[in-house]
């Protein structure tokens, strides 16, 4: 028997909102060469091939059904002719299922000492001996195809936070030439895809522009870039609001190096469905679990004799055979194996979020209270 209760009119408006935060969120498959990718979808980092600490069986015991590697580290080492040599990254790294990279402008001005921007690309010194290379629009998609990608990345230049609107508007035209350079480089094979990023800082005009300048070119699916780079979540999800509904409904939206769960389950309810972060791999190698109670920081003396598991019900190797004590010791003494356990916990941890959010998609439930 449904008890109909009388909500005022005002207090109904709230809950019927509370409800359309949820109608932008989706749950799908995206079906490539080297698997099938279920989404919302985390992206373990696996920077240089290989998800730090994690054996690529743990990995896939985790859940994960992609993960992402680097251009900008793997063309300086081992050098992409070389991997392509030895059989492609999939192989070179024991990895069969799907494999994203990300495009490398975003690393080189992060990691490089030296740089210089032009038309034609990025020029800078590697981070490591110093010698000098080019990324361009059409050297970072053809590294990608010698890595052999499943998903390859259009080479963007991400807008720093902050920027004025002039700076944000040449850069995003930038981005805008060098996507179409990306997109005519590209290899189109069955199940590959390559995905364009979309810039324009905080500014929604210059974001819809970016939009409309990369739907004509036609992408498999399509990045949310310039976030994450110092804006925090207020004004991130102030450009979530309205971004992803510029892009194409039917295509994979990619929200690069995001993030926290908070920040991942409001990125979800916004439409985003994909995702990448490195917090889960280096935090956890950093003494910092992820767990139901909140961050645990297991250095705390306060689990030095703590004799429980990070998780009661958590099925990881940390959870089922160790306790928070034996983690401490290992992580205070720096013991490999406390990296080793911390990290597999950690993306045990995401892998579930992410399924949780999906099942409750697919169930037409509320997913806000999940963090
Ligand atoms: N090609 C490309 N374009 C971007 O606009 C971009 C924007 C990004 N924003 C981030 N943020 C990473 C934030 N992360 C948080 C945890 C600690 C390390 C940094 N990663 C990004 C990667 C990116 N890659
Ligand atoms: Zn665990």
């Amino acid at each position: 028997e449904v008890s109909i209760t009388k909500f005022p009119a005002d207090e109904r408006k709230i809950i019927a909102k509370a409800h359309d935060k949820y109608k932008k969120a989706r749950a799908g498959i995206i079906n490539t060469r080297h698997g099938q990718i279920h989404t919302p979808a985390f992206m373990p980092v696996g920077t240089k091939g290989t998800v730090k600490a994690m054996l690529p069986e743990s990995v896939q015991t985790t859940g994960a059904d992609i993960i992402l590697g680097n251009t900008y580290h793997l063309m300086l080492q081992p050098g992409a002719k070389r991997v392509f040599k030895l059989g492609g990254l999939h192989k070179f790294m024991n990895w069969s299922k799907p494999l994203l990279t990300d495009s490398g402008g975003f690393q080189v001005m992060s990691l490089s000492k030296l740089r210089k921007i032009t038309e034609e690309g990025v020029i800078f010194n590697s981070h490591i001996d110093g010698s000098k290379f080019m990324l361009s629009p059409e050297s970072s998609t053809e590294i990608q195809y010698l890595l052999g990608s499943t998903i390859t990345m259009a080479f963007d230049e991400c807008t720093p936070y902050p920027s004025t609107y002039e700076q944000a508007k040449s850069s995003m035209e930038l981005t805008s030439r060098w996507a179409k350079r990306s997109r005519k480089a590209f290899y189109s094979r069955d199940g590959y895809g390559q995905f364009g990023i979309i810039q324009g800082s905080i500014y929604n005009d210059l974001r819809l522009k970016s939009a409309l300048d990369l739907i004509e070119l036609d992408f498999e699916g399509y990045a949310i870039g310039g976030l994450a780079v110092g804006e925090g979540q207020e004004l991130m999800f102030k450009v979530l609001d309205y971004a992803p509904d510029l892009l194409p409904i039917n295509k994979p939206r990619y929200l690069m190096g995001v993030g926290k769960p908070a920040d991942i389950i409001g990125a979800v309810q916004r439409g985003i469905d994909m995702f990448d972060c490195v917090i889960p791999t280096r935090s956890g190698r950093n003494g910092q679990a992820f767990t139901k109670y909140g961050v645990v920081n297991i250095r705390n003396s306060k689990y030095k004799e703590d004799n429980t598991p990070l998780e009661e019900d958590c099925l990881c190797p940390a959870c089922k055979n160790y306790t928070k004590a034996y983690l401490h010791y290992l992580v205070k003494v720096k013991e490999i194996l406390g990296a080793m356990l911390m990290t597999w916990h950690n993306l045990m941890y995401f892998q579930k979020l992410m399924l949780r959010i999906r099942e409750y998609i697919a169930q037409g439930k509320d997913f806000d209270f999940i963090s």
